[in-house]
């Protein structure tokens, strides 16, 4: 489960990558500095799990974690081999969802690609080798299941839809803008396109904007506006300042956040965002060794979240015992909300959601 963080040359995606990861990847003033791409691995904060480690007092607190990918800079003509051409288009398709890093500040001295900054445009730049990279995929794709329709008339349905998909790229709108039936969806999924994968947004403002101007400005609108098209999230960072707070200390870090009158940094934010941007829920588990939180799909019934803990809780699942996280915490603990009945005895096919504090019984 990885996102592809995605954009143009010289945006700021290694700075926003350093500042997720704390990695170091290099980040420099100039277009195409990073080739090969960085892998990071981030736990993803959950304030819930504060909460159940001082009603447990547990040993150990331990989050869940996502991978981001620092992605090369794609430039106009990639999906015919320009810049550093398919290499990244490929990166692109190993990743489940995109962040798409999309520069919203001024700055005389970090060179723009195109010699001006233009949120729409440069938006518009990566879009288009995605949607020409999918163009080409369905083009065969079509040709292929024509041919087999002959001997298989219920393909019928699948030509429909990838000819659907053909005339929406053909118009230069993203795959994932489209409206679609679950089933549709469903087959889009197996065909891997790009311009199909969930995206984010992240709209790089200056330092200004982000302690003067309520991290608005008029280059962050456009960008609001387009997402919309898609029903798209947009997340605002300065990840220059997001950079230097990820190198501070917890305490000092907290100071410097009050200073600049935030409640949370930016990339805690993203991180939550690219969370569910993967369709991915936690459940917890609580005692006093542990507090936990577990990543699941949404829609994962409780033997298989079960068995992300060992397999032989799945195997020799009994019932889950559950309780939403808020009723929990507004009891204060797992014995006063027992009381009032609020632990459910759940079976196999409870479809576990996301906040569930859960234990889990068992027979192997
Ligand atoms: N919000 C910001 N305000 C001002 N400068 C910024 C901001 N974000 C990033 N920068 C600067 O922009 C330059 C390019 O950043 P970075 O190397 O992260 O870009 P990149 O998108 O990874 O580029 P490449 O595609 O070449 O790898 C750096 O000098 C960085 O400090
Ligand atoms: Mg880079």
């Amino acid at each position: 489960m990885k996102l592809g963080i995605v954009g143009l040359p010289n945006v700021g995606k290694s700075t926003l990558f350093n500042a997720i990861t704390k990695a170091g990847a290099e980040s420099a003033n100039y277009p195409f500095c990073t080739i090969e791409p960085n892998v990071g691995v981030v736990s993803v904060p959950d304030e819930r799990l504060n909460v159940l480690h001082e009603m447990y007092n547990s040993k150990k607190t331990v989050q869940t974690a996502i991978e981001f990918y620092d992605i090369a800079g794609l430039v106009k003509g990639a999906s015919k081999g320009e810049g550093l051409g398919n290499q990244f288009l490929s990166h692109i398709r190993e990743v489940a969802s995109i962040i798409h890093v999309v520069r919203c500040f001024e700055d005389e001295n970090v060179v723009h690609v195109d010699g001006e900054i233009g949120p729409l445009k440069d938006i518009e730049t990566i879009n288009l080798e995605l949607i020409f990279s999918d163009e080409e995929i369905i083009e065969r794709r079509i040709t292929k299941t024509r041919k087999a329709l002959k001997g298989n008339k219920k393909l019928q349905g699948e030509l429909e839809i990838l000819e659907k998909i053909k005339t929406t790229l053909e118009e230069g709108i993203s795959v994932r803008a489209m409206d679609l039936t679950e089933d549709e969806w469903n087959f889009v999924k197996t065909l891997q396109l790009l311009s199909a994968k969930p995206i984010i947004y992240c709209a790089n403002v200056s330092e200004d904007d982000l302690v003067e101007n309520n991290m608005e400005n008029k280059y962050v609108k456009e960008v609001r506006a387009f997402a919309k098209t898609e029903n798209a999230e947009v997340v605002v960072i300065s990840a220059k300042i997001e950079q230097e707070i990820a190198e501070l200390e917890d305490e000092e870090r907290d100071a410097f956040l009050e200073e600049l009158g935030l409640k949370e940094s930016g990339l805690d934010k993203l991180i939550k965002s690219s969370y569910h941007l993967l369709d991915l829920i936690s459940f917890l588990t609580a005692g006093p060794e542990e507090v936990r939180a577990w990543t699941i799909k949404r829609g994962t019934k409780a033997p298989q979240a079960a068995g992300k803990i060992h397999s032989d809780i799945e195997r020799g699942f009994i019932r889950a015992e559950t309780i939403a996280f808020e009723d929990l915490k507004d009891h204060g603990s797992m014995a006063a909300a027992k009381e009032k009945g609020l632990v459910r005895l759940e079976g196999k096919d409870y479809v576990v959601q996301d906040g569930d504090v859960i234990l889990f019984r068992f027979n192997v």
